[in-house]
């Protein structure tokens, strides 16, 4: 843990073990904290307050670039960590933390712009000015699936906007966290500004976080029934929230799409992280038209996948995070047999080449899905494109947007209007037209609904650590 600028140990020596989720091997042992430790967080982090926000955008901005040239220059020994602990192929960890360095970068420059602006009365003996003023001291919570870019995704842009923070990360993935937060203090950081406390159990210090006045602010990476528990709680107090949560990603494929396009952008985008990712396409709907030409060209691609240890070459498909992950996931697919899907390929937990010793599932096409089925309602977060074939096009939007959730979705057409009124017509926040990768630190991430609430990156990213003040000045 990383407490007030000091390297701490809980009081007992707790500590908990992290496991490698391809071979279940213990990598390493951490320190288990809990509410003594993050209650000294929180008072690090609110005696480092006044100090953090009244010192120049550009003194802030100069610390955030030096992290992010030194999270560029640490990329290997952090994707190597990442794909130990987390799992992810090596090029995805790469690809990963210079995505999560961009978050440094990006709000080094936004750490800059932070405007407020005068507004005219309707009194020629008064001025109203609009201030914008740090939030406060935040609490964060980020998930395993992303462990370094869903970080900095938020301590970016709080210590932009002049905010201090108590990062507790996933309990899977604490080595990830631990590492930038070497790198936040090689770069400089002023005792208590960024605190990690790692815990076992995320309870007593999400207690913290929602009970201590001094908390003003939560932020929140992972599912929606966390994040709606964390949204009722934090009203007692009225703290700010910043919620993102889970997805159940429409991939539309129009009758005028380029089914090759279309089927090798769902190959890449589903398998990715092993489909563990809240903007991961969960239901596939193809219009009937190209449906032979889309899965023949899908099915090629996924039956070259190879699974293993994200370490070793060739790997696309690594390990799931740990055994309920594969339950669910076989669960959901032997659901969708069992009700009438077709299994294309995969369909089942690999267990040969030592893979046993891992979380791995068989990446896996279902064709024929139906709204009976629980694939079609439920969130994967795992490595299963379910297919669902549609003929009427007026239908479509319908069934795309029959879903509590509201994160991401993407459309495949060739045909601009049509793309055009799908973009205004879905109800998500991040939409791809042709696009597999709408995201980027530069562009506002969240979703409607239950989704979540707040964006995260772009201009957005920074308002939700700022408050805004209004001062009337009467010149009389
Ligand atoms: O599970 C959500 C991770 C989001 C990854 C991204 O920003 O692309």
């Amino acid at each position: 843990m990383f407490i007030n600028g000091q390297w701490a140990i809980p009081e007992k020596k707790n500590t908990f073990t992290v496991l490698n989720p391809a071979t279940g091997e213990t990598i390493a042992t951490v320190p288990d904290g809990g509410e003594k430790e993050t209650r000294l967080a929180v008072t690090a982090a609110h005696d480092a307050l006044d100090t953090w926000a009244a010192a120049t955008a550009y003194r802030r901005s100069d610390f955030l670039y030096r992290a992010h040239t030194l999270m560029m220059d640490n990329l290997e020994h952090l994707a190597q960590t990442m794909t130990l602990e987390q799992g992810k192929p090596i090029k995805a960890a790469r690809n990963e933390v210079k995505y999560g360095a961009d978050f440094l970068l990006w709000f080094a420059e936004e750490a800059k712009r932070v405007y407020g602006r005068t507004i005219p009365s309707a009194r020629s003996d008064q001025r109203f000015m609009v201030l914008k003023q740090p939030v406060g001291v935040v609490g964060a919570i980020t998930p395993w699936n992303y462990p370094v870019s869903m970080i900095t995704r938020k301590v970016a842009p709080a210590l932009a906007a002049g905010c201090t923070i108590v990062l507790k990360p996933a309990e899977a993935t604490p080595l990830c966290a631990i590492e930038v937060f070497k790198l936040l203090e090689k770069a400089g950081l002023p005792a208590g500004v960024a605190n990690l406390v790692t815990a076992r159990d995320p309870n007593p210090v999400g207690e913290v976080f929602l009970t201590d006045e001094r908390v003003r602010k939560l932020t929140f990476t992972g599912s929606t029934q966390v994040g709606k528990m964390l949204a009722r709680e934090a009203a007692a107090q009225m703290k700010r929230v910043s919620l993102e949560l889970g997805g159940h990603a429409p991939f539309i494929v129009c009758k005028d799409a380029d089914p090759v396009h279309a089927a090798k952008g769902l190959s890449l985008l589903k398998f990715l992280n092993t489909g563990q990712a809240c903007i991961s396409p969960n239901r596939i709907f193809v219009h009937e038209s190209m449906k032979e030409p889309f899965l023949k060209e899908l099915s090629s691609r996924v039956f070259k996948m190879k699974a293993g240890p994200g370490s070793e070459a060739g790997v696309s498909i690594g390990p799931l995070v740990n055994d309920t992950a594969v339950e669910k996931v076989d669960n959901q697919v032997k659901d969708a047999v069992a009700k009438g899907a077709k299994l294309v390929t995969g369909g089942f937990r690999l267990m040969e080449n030592g893979l046993d010793k891992g979380h791995f599932y068989a990446p896996t096409i279902l064709d024929n899905v139906t709204p009976e089925m629980l694939i079609y309602r439920e969130e994967t977060f795992g490595p299963v494109a379910p297919v669902i074939s549609y003929q009427d096009e007026k239908e479509l939007l319908t069934m795309a947007n029959d879903t509590r959730y509201g994160l991401a979705a993407y459309v495949y057409s060739q045909n601009l209007s049509k793309a055009m009124l799908l973009f205004e017509g879905l109800n998500f926040g991040i939409i791809g037209i042709n696009d597999i990768n709408p995201t980027s630190a530069a562009a506002p991430f969240g979703g409607m609904k239950e989704s979540g609430l707040g964006r995260e990156g772009a201009i957005e990213g920074i308002e939700e650590y700022l408050e805004t003040k209004l001062g009337g000045f009467s010149l009389k």
